[in-house]
């Protein structure tokens, strides 16, 4: 369940903070648990803040717009969120990479295991070909089992994968312990060691400003 602001009830919500770490920019982060016993990272409050959006699309175009891309391959669905806005500015084509039965041609799958459950991603044949240059764009990275199988599909499909990169990465699900995770890139860290602000299901509390901002210096 999403904070309401009309919702009059007390149900609590805890706001972590995500810092980019190639600019001195923060952003809320809603942490929530529609699934049983997950803390569930939620990125639509960056959404929220569309100053911090751009600098998010900003800070992956700056990376990537010398390293010859020709297709960004978006992870359903919050890959899609950031995919197609990194793929017009580096002037590469947007590939999604849909969840199953989505997509209506001819599809190559990777199924993986997820934090909860299985999944599996498709690809359209014809696609991408075997001079392509990837950038596979998530939102997150948690076990690293989602990006995993984005890299099989295109490789399959003969394309080089240069990089993958996510907004956030959950540290405590050693994604990176991953044979992918020299692939990864994420561009946000969350602050653990700050202090949770809890707001009541208010959207209208979150204030950016609240926060000291801080500056985390390169990728890793
Ligand atoms: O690193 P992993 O353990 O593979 O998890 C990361 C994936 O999990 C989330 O998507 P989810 O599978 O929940 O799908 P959705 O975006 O369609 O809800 C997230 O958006 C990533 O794609
Ligand atoms: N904890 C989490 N929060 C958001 N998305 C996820 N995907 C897998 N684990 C997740």
């Amino acid at each position: 369940m999403l904070p309401n602001p009309s919702s009059t009830d007390n149900q609590e919500f805890q706001i972590g903070i995500g810092v980019f770490k190639e600019s001195p920019k923060s952003f809320a982060l809603f942490q929530i648990s529609p699934k049983p016993g997950i803390l569930f990272q939620d990125i639509t409050t960056l959404l929220l803040d569309p100053k911090a959006f751009q600098d998010s699309i900003d800070i992956f175009v700056e990376r990537f717009k010398d390293k010859k891309i020709t297709v960004v391959a978006g992870i359903e669905a919050r890959g899609f969120i950031f995919g197609p806005s990194i793929a017009l500015a580096l002037g590469a084509k947007f590939v999604p990479l849909r969840k199953p039965k989505k997509l209506p041609g001819e599809v190559i799958f990777e199924e993986y295991m997820l934090e909860y459950g299985t999944d599996r991603l498709e690809m359209h044949v014809g696609a991408v070909q075997e001079v392509d240059r990837a950038l596979v764009v998530d939102d997150l990275i948690a076990t690293g089992g989602t990006l995993c199988a984005a890299i099989k599909l295109l490789e399959r499909a003969g394309a080089e994968v240069v990089e993958c990169a996510c907004i956030i990465e959950i540290p405590e699900l050693k994604g990176r312990a991953n044979p992918i995770a020299e692939k990864v890139r994420s561009n946000v860290k969350r602050q653990q060691r700050r202090p949770q602000l809890v707001v009541r299901a208010n959207t209208k509390e979150i204030v950016f400003d609240q926060f000291p901002r801080a500056a985390f210096g390169g990728w890793h």
